[in-house]
């Protein structure tokens, strides 16, 4: 089993690298919590990637243009973004250098949008993008928070061109055209190219999206098979930000409504505190076996194996040894076997009727967790709840870190459907991809069973201080207890100067104080290169003891799919592992350099 590393630091301080989700979940559906600004004991699993509630509004004044930016007051991060805007010099009431009269100039159009998209990037930070950019919205490094900024900027736009005043349109006009060409951008850099797209056997899923359409789903994808992903959505015609990929009828979504139908409500709503995620897994594992369900046509299309970490093998968590990962999935499955052992087979011996012991076994449980964590999505109906569904056709979507789907999960009062709409344009034949959540890795191993393709902006280690104190508690980092401190592939990082290395700046400062307590950016002496020399040989003394626990690069072409997955996971442990390495070294001998010029 992997150890989390302790080392020592100047100055008595220590801190030890580890994930900080440890605590057992407390309900069978739920997954672990992301770090995107959420709460450590919050493991519930959000699909909903952004509440619709927070837009811009744009406004006229007289000849100027004025625009104006929410940062909505319940944003966790609302102080954190505030004072960011604030250190930029960034107000939320912008005058743009543009008169309604007069026909801007491509440069002002452009100077303008930059200074938009800036601002719109620190209004749509999580954690994560905070951590890592804090010092910097000039540009983006996560694909999906660039989306969610531009589109953010683009709903405002498309708010003041429906509005009554007509003055700004040719302005409003010009910049959404170029937000739109911004979007282009982001998506074509992340183009995926399909290694292979075949019709092999979609029969059942060619079913059940007929039958989808005739109880009134409209869809713009058709199913395929992809390679390395299972099936996936793909566009039949080329479809632009904004229009609507699928779009699926409250009639057909599985909700716990059904569990208050069935005869399984009456003896589970009498089992104290049990939640109603549960109770929707439980009548699933049942509804499968049902042939006169009313969703036989959802569940024949549902793999028979899931291939998630939870399905690990031996020897996929043998390989995993050193890592982290591996005491993730441990504690997942042992949460879960608890759970099940606190139902049956007490359920089944009290009520064999209801819940038939050949149907409700450990095999059977697991196998519908594995779909709930891999397939459910949480969506608002419009009575203001929050539930756990399963959406037939919607559950093809596979996932990417540039997702074409970002916004969803609100049942639309006025159609009463699920709409799935663009945030990137698709083109006819291409894949469509939705955004699952702000996910590691790790997690997406444990609980969807793959690992992205692309470079996961989420792949953060943590870095947990005993004894180190953040100056600025009141700023809200510590409140929203994600990790305080963390670390990921230098790569991300636009600067490899002396004093930032490519490592977050957060991290180097509370390292350089514990040193040196007098320790100030803005004067460089002796003392504060000899601080920098020990906090960079301290950080790579950890990340190097990180790196020996990973062990020798394992290779394996036969390996099952499990153990194929570890050797992966752990090669992009020790890739991440490698770039801080390799940054600390640097780092160090760009100090040298600068203290020899000091000394002589
Ligand atoms: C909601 S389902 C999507 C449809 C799924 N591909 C299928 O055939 O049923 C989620 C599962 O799809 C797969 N998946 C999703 N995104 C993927 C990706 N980017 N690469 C590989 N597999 C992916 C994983 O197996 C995951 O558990």
């Amino acid at each position: 089993m992997g150890q989390e590393p302790t080392i020592n630091l100047p100055s008595s301080s220590s801190f030890s690298a580890g994930r900080v989700r440890s605590s057992p979940v407390t309900l069978a559906a739920q997954g672990f919590a992301n770090y995107a600004g959420k709460k450590k004991s919050d493991y519930k699993r959000i699909l909903i990637s952004r509440i619709a509630d927070e837009c811009m509004i744009c406004q006229e004044n007289d000849d100027d243009v004025v625009l104006v930016l929410e940062l909505p007051q319940n944003d966790p991060l609302f102080m954190r973004k505030k004072k960011l805007l604030d250190d930029k010099g960034f107000a939320l009431k912008i005058h743009a250098p543009l008169k309604c009269s007069s026909v801007p100039t491509l440069d002002q159009l452009n100077d303008f949008s930059n200074r938009l998209i800036q601002q719109a990037r620190i209004i749509n930070y999580d954690e994560v993008e905070i951590y890592f950019n804090g010092d910097s919205a000039s540009d983006y490094s996560n694909p999906r928070n660039e989306l969610q900024a531009l589109n953010y900027l683009l709903e405002a736009i498309d708010n003041s061109l429906s509005g009554d005043k007509h003055m700004m349109k040719n302005i409003m006009q010009n910049l959404r055209d170029e937000i739109v060409d911004r979007i282009h951008k982001v998506g074509s850099r992340f183009g995926e190219e399909l290694e292979f797209v075949g019709c092999s056997n979609t029969d059942k899923e060619k079913c059940l999206l007929d039958w989808s359409v005739n109880n009134g789903a409209r869809t713009n994808l058709d199913i395929a098979y992809i390679e390395g992903a299972g099936r996936g959505a793909i566009a039949t015609q080329d479809l632009k930000v904004g229009d609507i990929a699928l779009e699926i009828p409250v009639s057909i979504i599985i909700s716990e409504e059904l569990v208050h139908e069935s005869n399984l409500f009456h003896v589970l709503n009498e089992i104290n505190g049990i939640s109603t995620e549960t109770m929707l897994l439980l009548w699933c594992m049942r509804e499968k076996y049902n042939k006169n369900s009313r969703f036989i046509l959802f569940f024949e299309t549902l793999p028979e194996k899931f291939n998630t970490g939870l399905s690990f093998g031996v020897d996929a968590l043998v390989t995993l040894d050193g890592t982290l990962l591996l005491e993730e999935i441990l504690q997942a499955k042992e949460h879960l076997r608890v759970q099940y052992e606190e139902l049956f087979p007490a359920l089944s011996d009290l009520h064999p009727d209801v819940f038939p012991p050949d149907l409700y076994t450990w095999e059977h449980f697991l196998w519908a967790c594995e779909l709930f964590y891999s397939n459910s999505m949480k969506v608002f109906f419009t009575d203001g709840k929050l539930r756990t569904c399963l959406i037939p056709v919607a559950g093809f979507l596979n996932h990417s870190v540039c997702p074409h789907v970002l916004r969803y999960g609100r049942i639309e009062a006025s159609t009463h459907t699920l709409r799935f709409p663009l945030s990137r344009a698709c083109h006819a034949g291409e894949q469509c991809f939705l955004a699952y959540g702000k996910f590691s890795s790790s997690h997406l191993l444990t609980f969807y069973g793959f690992l992205p393709q692309e470079d996961n902006p989420y792949d953060v280690i943590p870095l947990e201080f005993d004894n180190l104190k953040d100056e600025d508690c009141e700023d809200g980092r510590i409140a929203t207890e994600v990790p305080t401190h963390m670390v990921r592939g230098t790569w991300y990082s636009k600067d490899h100067g002396i004093f930032q290395y490519g490592l977050p700046s957060p991290l180097l400062d509370i390292l350089r104080r514990a040193g040196n307590p007098n320790w100030q950016s803005s004067v460089i002496t002796k003392e504060i290169l000899e601080t920098e020399l020990i906090v960079l040989r301290d950080l790579k003394c950890t990340f190097q003891d990180m790196m020996d626990a990973l062990g020798d690069e394992n290779v394996d072409d036969r390996a099952s799919w499990d153990v194929k997955l570890a050797i992966e996971y752990k090669n992009l442990q020790r890739r991440i592992l490698s770039s801080i390495l390799t940054s600390c070294g640097t780092g160090f001998e760009l100090v040298e350099c600068e203290l020899l010029k000091c000394t002589s």
